[in-house]
């Protein structure tokens, strides 16, 4: 796990990011691809927030909208993107770029697009130190060579003359760390920085991300398939499923107790978590391309607790038991777990969130000391 330095939502402090209601939605010639459908989430100074989904369930298309990054026929077409309070969508491109030199950097799978093949990586690193530090001459050369010294590259100040394609995979991830670091960022986006490796580099770069982190008080956004890598490297994580944020919680009580059918699915195909599955155990089917908005839960089709209402109700952003802190959030109808069915097909169906204990559902109330009966799928009657 990583090192308890996680800023609650209780805490009073102002999130660096809040994302919020947050929709990106590509306008193809075939079809319209809802690819962020309305999620909500915060990143706090110095933590980090783990995003995890399967291929194609949005992940990108949330760090490229945040970074103000999405071309047409993709558009932001609501919700807001504050950072430090601000609002990012609907600035220019001038003014966002502003931002992401020196304030939000992004680091992606494959440092080989971000690199310029043609130049080496001390004047790519110094080129980052021109734009964004106002260093030039020599003493930009010094501050490459000590970036790349950080990122623990070896003979810093010989290497900066190398071209990428002399580096290995694991040293460009680390020259595009160091190039991303020239701009003094407050928020890293890493976009599965270490899915191209072997396990040892990936290892190492995990780490070196982490030491960075503690160092420069760095907030991240780290986003990868892989939930053996959020385990080591997030405070507090967000499940993405085909544009939505199904599960947000620490990371602790997400391992240890997860929520969503769908987290749960995720976590059993963890090998060797699962000491009773016979086999790696994965779950059936495929994340589904959303060409509309959600009206239903979009996993309900391969999801193994499904109600009946999961076919007709969007679910809200509810806590595990009604009272709680709101730290552990989940997007299902089996939740509140402490309601009954009924209670909860009307408090989804009302699309009320209930994030906090303060903001009960409007409902009639009088269910109230029912037991929860959450895993038994009981025949709901649609009328
Ligand atoms: N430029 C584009 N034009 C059309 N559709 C797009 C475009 N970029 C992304 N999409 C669609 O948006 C959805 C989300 O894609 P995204 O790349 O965010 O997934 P992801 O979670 O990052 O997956 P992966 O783990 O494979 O990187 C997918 O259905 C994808 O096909
Ligand atoms: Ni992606």
């Amino acid at each position: 796990m990583a090192a308890p330095r996680a800023k609650r939502a209780d805490d009073d402090i102002e999130p660096l990011l809040a994302v919020e209601e947050l929709r990106t939605v590509f306008y193809t010639d075939k079809e319209e691809i809802h690819a962020v459908d309305g999620i909500d989430f915060e990143v706090y100074p110095g933590e980090t927030l783990g995003i995890v989904g399967e291929s194609g369930s949005g992940k990108s298309v949330t760090a490229r909208s945040i970074m103000g990054l999405i071309k047409s026929p993709g558009h932001i077409v609501g919700g807001s993107v504050r950072y430090r309070g601000e609002n990012l969508v609907g600035k220019s491109d001038a003014e966002l770029r502003a931002y992401r030199g020196s304030d939000i950097a992004m680091i992606f799978q494959d440092p080989m697009t971000s690199l310029n093949p043609v130049y080496t990586v001390g004047n790519q690193i110094k080129e980052a130190l021109e734009l964004h530090q106002d260093l030039s001459g020599s003493e930009a050369t010094d501050e490459a060579a000590e970036l790349l010294e950080s990122v623990n590259i070896p003979d810093a100040r010989r290497r900066l003359k190398s071209y990428p394609h002399e580096f290995s995979g694991g040293m460009r991830q680390r020259a595009l760390i160091a190039m991303a670091l020239a701009c003094d960022p407050d928020l890293l986006i890493c976009d599965e920085p270490t899915t191209a490796l072997d396990v040892t580099t990936q290892a190492q770069i995990l780490d070196l991300l982490e030491e960075i982190q503690r160092e420069r008080d760095l907030a991240m956004i780290f986003i990868t398939h892989d939930m053996g890598v959020i385990a080591e490297i997030a405070d507090r994580v967000a499940v993405m499923y085909a544009g939505e944020i199904i599960e947000r919680a620490p990371v602790e009580p997400l391992f240890a107790d997860p929520k969503h059918p769908y987290t749960r699915g995720l976590l059993e195909s963890i090998p060797g978590r699962n000491p009773h599955a016979a086999r790696l155990h994965t779950i059936e089917g495929n994340v589904p391309t959303a060409t509309g908005p959600a009206r239903s839960c979009r996993f309900a089709p391969r999801c193994p607790k499904a109600l009946g209402g999961c076919e007709r109700i969007r679910p809200a952003a509810v806590p595990v038991n009604e009272g709680d802190d709101g730290n552990h959030v989940v997007s299902c109808l089996l939740y509140p777990e402490n309601r009954s069915e009924e209670w909860r097909l009307d408090a989804h169906e009302s699309q009320e969130t209930i994030d906090d204990a303060n903001n009960e559902p409007r409902t009639d109330g009088g269910h109230e000391n029912e037991p929860a009966d959450g895993d038994k799928p009981t025949e709901v009657t649609d009328e």
